[in-house]
């Protein structure tokens, strides 16, 4: 087989393993189940207030922001449980910056509800 076609093969093949990541995440890990709920309720506050075009964009994109930091956050605590299972003062640290970065995602995704829905309110 000719380089190019190994080369598509390959891209197929890691959009397989990375649907396979996509189903693990929203079937069995809990924080994100909890997100992605979280993010169908506001998906249907959205319909309800009727928001604009753009507001939906940065609704969708303040969701997916979240779900891709929980994503990386479960992945880093995996890692670390998997390097170090037994409390380790550096492993707490890792993990407590990695959700850290969850937590960044989630002060901008409240700041873009705030600017959508504080409007319609008042
Ligand atoms: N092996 C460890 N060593 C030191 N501190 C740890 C360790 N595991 C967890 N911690 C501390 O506990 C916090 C929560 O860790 P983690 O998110 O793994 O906990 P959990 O609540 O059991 O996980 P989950 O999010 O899957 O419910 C970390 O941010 C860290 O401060």
């Amino acid at each position: 087989m000719d380089s190019e076609s190994n080369f598509f093969l390959n891209r197929i093949k890691a959009v397989k393993y990375a649907a396979k990541g996509f189903w693990i995440l929203i079937t069995s890990e809990k924080s994100i189940i909890a997100q992605v709920i979280i993010g169908i309720l506001i998906t249907i506050v959205g319909f309800i207030m009727n928001i604009s075009a753009t507001e939906w964009m940065f609704q969708i994109f303040a969701i997916g922001l979240i779900l891709v930091a929980e994503s990386l956050n479960t992945a880093i605590e995996k890692i670390s449980d998997f390097i170090h299972p037994e409390y380790h003062k550096k492993i707490g640290h890792i993990k407590d910056i990695s959700a850290g970065a969850a937590f960044f995602a989630a002060i901008f995704a409240v700041i873009i509800g705030l600017i959508i829905y504080i409007p319609k309110f008042i």
